[in-house]
């Protein structure tokens, strides 16, 4: 069964003019040694959590936003909101965003006389519309949108025909280019820079057009996201990017160890809009993440994970979890984009292969009976630049597990796609949901004022390799335990329990008068 929309009737769910307040009764497992055995020790603690139901006109900032990430998620939101349909060799197709959590998944709301009832995600909490976003951003390059959807070759030339007149007009801002973090062969792009070296400069610039922009719409809230290149990683150097106070010092001394996106996410916090990584560079250095956390703006990241890395995550779940052992992952792929271009120079590379391989370690840590402490599969990634697939990435995958009785189970996967058409709808969820966050507030134990989430964002691992956790969290990789951290958290913001499929009610023995009186209601 499934239904558009739905309301919890509950004492412990309140509708007000403003908010919607919960009581959530928030359970979990303490463990503690009692001589010398583990012994697990249940609690139940009471959560209030409150989410402000005035949805803003939320503006988006994309740097690299001629980029096909870019250009290609702009395009899908006019293509959105105007209602373009394009004809294909297929027939005519139609917009939609597939690929969002949030706009195109769905969740269990309960059970409607024994049947599952599922709602969309995007109808448990009040939301932005994505077809509502106003979208503006920087690049290095001065293509414009239309130009930049052209050279991304992502979409049919039907819908790019229609879309060029929504988005000839918008140019990028000139942005921030210090050469040696992005590839050398980058270079040739850079004809829409800030000029100078002058690092405070540029904040102050960046900043600048933060505010012009959210001037400009009349916008009640902006997210500033980073979907430029990826970078070389940042040395984390004592005294320059290390506190906020020597960071700020630093680009106020034009430290040639303060990247672009680093800067971007000073800027952005500064002008208390959250920022998100959707690259794996190390942006969020000790300095900067602390800087988040002084001003109680959000921070999320890194690396939006599209297509070879999400199935990896859920592949190596499901192997470790059916208690067979992957002994090697081989992640291999081709692509012929300015992305794939830019990996193809070591440093940025390295940065790609960091975030491309950390992926399983939770997994593989949490089965000590199949691998000691320390012991891990082999896995290898390895990248290749081929301009004549363009986005259309070519992604093949090999894995090796020890199985039964010393056997081997080899499973081989290609997939090939428009990598841009995976990354951009993460792009929307990752403004959604880092919007909704914004709008909920929790108080529990002795609280007695509402408070905001932690800064740094864990909520949006689902849409990223290498999630950014706050200091001491553990960092959770597994696809499905991401996914139902954030439907558990709407969820309950309603004060519905967490889904733990265990339909009890089904399995009633029908002798037993309970049964009977169960069934009969
Ligand atoms: N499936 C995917 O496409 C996917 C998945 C995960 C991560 N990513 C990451 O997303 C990023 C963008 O991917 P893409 O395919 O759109 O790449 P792209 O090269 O097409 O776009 C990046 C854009 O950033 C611009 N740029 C570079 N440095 C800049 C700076 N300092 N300021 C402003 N603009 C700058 C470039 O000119 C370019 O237009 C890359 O880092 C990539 O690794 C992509
Ligand atoms: O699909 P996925 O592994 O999540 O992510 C993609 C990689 O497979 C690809 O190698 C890289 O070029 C893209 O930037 C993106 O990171």
């Amino acid at each position: 069964m499934f239904v558009e929309t739905f309301k919890v009737n509950s004492s412990k769910c309140q509708y007000g003019p403003d908010s919607i307040d919960s009581q959530y009764e928030y359970q979990g497992v303490e463990t503690e040694v009692v001589n010398g055995e583990l012994v697990a020790v249940p609690y139940s603690r009471t959560w209030h959590l409150r989410t402000d139901t005035k949805v803003p006109k939320l503006g988006l900032m994309l740097v690299g936003w001629c980029g096909n990430n870019g250009s290609t998620v702009t395009g899908a939101v006019l293509a959105n909101r105007e209602g373009i349909t394009w004809r294909t060799k297929d027939g005519i197709r139609h917009p939609n965003y597939y690929g969002s959590i949030v706009m195109s998944s769905t969740v269990c709301v309960g059970q409607f006389r024994g049947e599952d009832v599922f709602a969309p995600m995007h109808s448990m909490l009040p939301m932005v519309n994505p077809n509502d976003l106003v979208i503006d951003g920087w690049d290095i390059n001065d293509a414009n949108l239309a130009e930049g959807m052209c050279r991304a070759r992502v979409f049919e030339y039907d819908l790019q025909r229609q879309l060029e007149g929504h988005m000839a007009h918008l140019k990028p801002r000139p942005s921030v280019y210090y050469p040696d973090f992005i590839a050398a062969n980058q270079e040739s792009r850079a004809n829409n820079v800030l000029p100078g070296n002058d690092k405070q400069a540029h904040l102050d610039q960046i900043r600048a057009d933060i505010r012009d922009f959210k001037a400009k719409n009349e916008l009640d809230k902006v997210i500033v996201l980073w979907t430029a290149n990826t970078e070389r990683y940042s040395d984390i150097i004592e005294g320059v990017n290390d506190t906020p106070e020597n960071l700020l010092r630093a680009i106020e001394g034009s430290h040639p160890e303060v990247s672009p996106s680093t800067l971007f996410a000073v800027a952005s916090i500064l002008e208390g809009c959250p920022y998100i990584n959707g690259s794996p560079q190390n942006t969020f250095v000790p300095g900067c993440m602390e800087l988040a956390i002084q001003n109680n703006v959000f921070i999320g990241g890194d690396d939006f994970k599209s297509g070879q890395t999400k199935f990896k995550s859920v592949l190596a779940d499901f192997l470790v979890q059916a208690g067979l052992k992957p002994t090697a992952i081989v992640s291999y792929n081709h692509l012929g984009n300015n992305d794939g271009k830019n990996l193809s120079a070591p440093s940025q590379f390295r940065s790609k292969e960091i975030s491309k391989s950390t992926v399983v370690d939770d997994i593989v840590k949490s089965n000590q009976i199949l691998f000691k402490p320390g012991e891990h599969p082999d896995h290898v990634v390895v990248i290749k630049y081929v301009p004549a697939v363009a986005d259309s990435k070519r992604a093949m995958d090999e894995y090796t597990s020890e199985i039964f009785m010393g056997g081997t189970n080899t499973i081989v996967a290609h997939n090939t796609c428009e990598d841009s058409l995976l990354a951009s709808p993460l792009i929307i969820d990752l403004a959604l949901l880092g919007e909704l966050a914004t709008r909920i507030t929790y108080k529990t134990g002795t609280m007695t004022e509402y408070d905001s989430f932690h800064p740094v964002l864990s909520l949006l691992s689902y849409m990223l390799k290498a999630p950014v956790v706050p200091p001491n969290a553990p960092v959770v990789n597994a696809l499905y335990k991401q996914r139902y951290c954030i439907e558990n958290l709407l969820r309950a913001c309603l004060s519905l329990p967490p889904e733990n499929n265990m339909r009890l009610e089904h399995r009633l023995n029908p002798r037993s008068e309970e049964a009977a009186r169960q069934i009969s209601k």
